[in-house]
């Protein structure tokens, strides 16, 4: 059994009322270790360290500051192993997936963190002869920073890393649901050379420990990622008392395809963004619109391909498709399955849980699941279901397409398939969403600015966006 403990101070720490709850494999439904369930408690510690942390962290040169997140990059390379097994049992995803993008990804995170605050520079506005304005950034104290369950350590570490490198101390909570990796970080860190307080990492529930972190009132800034309801419900909490947030929610995102695309390529591509991780990425290419002209064609190369996915034991260099994160998610997405059944949807393909013999006899597994003949606005094309659930709908123009794309609540991302880059410029411009894919997806370069429009969140993350969400600017005035 694996024991988890929160990071306090530089040191592991049991939580002050002594709760724990069980970790899950979701592969094998088994119980294989426990983590705090922290109480306001534990959150006021690791506030007080990081408080004290603060002076001195902020006076640290940036290229200092740099050159120990670069080191903890190192580490987790060194580590990746180990982590990417932790992610895998923890979370049921394919190991494949957690040594290749997961744990690759949360090291670059550190990586390009660490020197991209030695290039943020102060800005200067000369008025001449007149008067020198410049700008400098401040680091905004004690920040907190929340993560979900799908993409682990890669998101948990995609807001510890800026905050880090902008001067600021941190008190993150990793969800509850996979938080072995940020675990076995807080060991890396303190490796890396961070001194004690500067990065606490206190676990438990959202209700408990996340709801305590957002209400304290020694937080000055909350970075979340996460669905839109609990992002909602922070912001209420947070917005009385002026508390900086930086929110990344959910998304309903659309893949369009025109005729003239690659087909191929539009049909890899596709089978990624549709079933990457499960479908449980809020980048996700959920509904799928395809020009009616190749409808069928697409429709018939994308179903050989989705029957192709092998869903196994994660372990197994042959699976694909690895677990579903929990049980109640398996039951949300099955219940998104019926609604898509009762709203009149012609199931393509899967559709039924898997039984995966052996060790994974008791895992949340499930077919990726392909329906057509879904109205556009039914709930099934509305709602986010975060599991590996894809509509397809064939579309008349690109009118129709930009429409249909933009009538959701959500703004996150999209991606357009077309050879006309004219056509994919005017479409790109008139999508009401953060992010947009021309002729690939999840191409990621971190200096990117990346967030969502509408319930798909607020404020940017990445490159000097999140190094300015952590600073604050003051103006200093000269007269010459
Ligand atoms: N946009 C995204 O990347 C994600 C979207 N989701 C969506 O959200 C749905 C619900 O998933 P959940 O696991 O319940 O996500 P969630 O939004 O409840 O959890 C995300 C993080 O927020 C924390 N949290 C929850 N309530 C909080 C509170 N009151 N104060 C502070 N922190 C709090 C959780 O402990 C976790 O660390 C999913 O079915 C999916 O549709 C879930 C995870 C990621
Ligand atoms: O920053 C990225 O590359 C991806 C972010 C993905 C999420 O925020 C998500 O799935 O929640």
């Amino acid at each position: 059994m694996v024991q988890l403990h929160n990071f306090i101070n530089g040191e592991f720490r049991a939580p002050a009322a002594d709760g724990y709850l069980p970790l899950l494999n979701p592969a094998t439904g088994q119980v294989f270790g426990h983590v705090p369930d922290s109480t306001a408690a534990d959150v006021d510690q690791a506030l007080q360290a990081a408080t004290a942390a603060f002076p001195a962290w902020r006076a640290v040169p940036a290229e200092e500051r740099g050159r120990r997140l670069v080191r903890l990059a190192e580490l987790i390379e060194l580590n990746l192993e180990t982590l990417a097994q932790a992610e895998s049992q923890d979370n049921g995803k394919p190991l494949s997936l957690a040594r290749t993008l997961d744990i690759p990804r949360a090291a670059s995170n550190f990586a390009f963190f660490g020197t991209a605050a030695q290039h943020f520079a102060t800005e200067t506005h000369l008025q001449e002869g007149v008067a020198l304005n410049y700008t400098v950034r401040h680091p905004l104290g004690v920040v907190a920073c929340i993560s979900p369950w799908n993409l682990p350590l890669y998101l948990f570490t995609w807001k510890i890393a800026p905050a880090l490198a902008a001067g600021c101390c941190v008190v993150a909570k990793p969800s509850e649901v996979t938080p072995y990796t940020a675990y076995l970080l807080s060991e890396l860190s303190r490796e890396a050379g961070l001194p004690p307080g500067v990065l606490n990492i206190v676990h438990g529930t959202g209700p408990g420990a996340g709801q305590a972190l957002v209400e304290h009132p020694g937080i000055k800034a909350i970075s979340f990622t996460g669905g839109t309801a609990t992002g909602a419900h922070i912001a209420r909490t947070a917005a009385p008392q002026f508390k900086k947030l930086s929110l990344e929610l959910g998304g309903k995102n659309p893949n369009i395809i025109f005729a003239d695309c690659d087909l191929d390529a539009a049909v890899q591509t596709s089978l990624r963004s549709s079933f990457a991780n499960q479908g449980q990425i809020c980048l996700c290419g959920s509904r799928i619109f395809v020009e009616r002209g190749v409808y069928e064609p697409f429709k018939a190369a994308f179903l050989a391909q989705v029957r192709e996915l092998t869903v196994g034991d994660p372990l197994a260099a042959s699976t694909r498709q690895g677990a579903i994160v929990s049980e109640a998610h398996l039951h949300k997405i099955l219940s998104y399955i019926d609604l898509a059944h009762q709203e009149g949807g012609r199931l393509l393909t899967g559709g039924q849980r898997v039984q995966v013999p052996g060790r994974c006899a008791e895992g949340y597994f499930l077919q990726p699941t392909v329906f057509e003949n879904l109205a556009p606005d039914c709930r099934v094309n509305q709602e986010e279901i975060f599991g590996p659930v894809v509509t397809l709908t064939p579309f008349d123009h690109e009118e129709e397409a930009v429409t249909w794309a933009n009538g959701t609540d959500y703004g996150l991302s999209a991606t357009i398939w077309t050879r006309d880059l004219t056509r994919a410029h005017r479409v790109a411009h008139q999508l009401h969403v953060g992010v947009v894919w021309v002729n690939t997806w999840l191409h990621r370069d971190l200096r990117t600015p990346f967030g969502g429009m509408k319930n798909s969140g607020l404020g940017r993350e990445g490159g000097l966006e999140a190094l300015r969400f952590f600073t604050e600017a003051q103006n200093v005035c000269v007269k010459l």
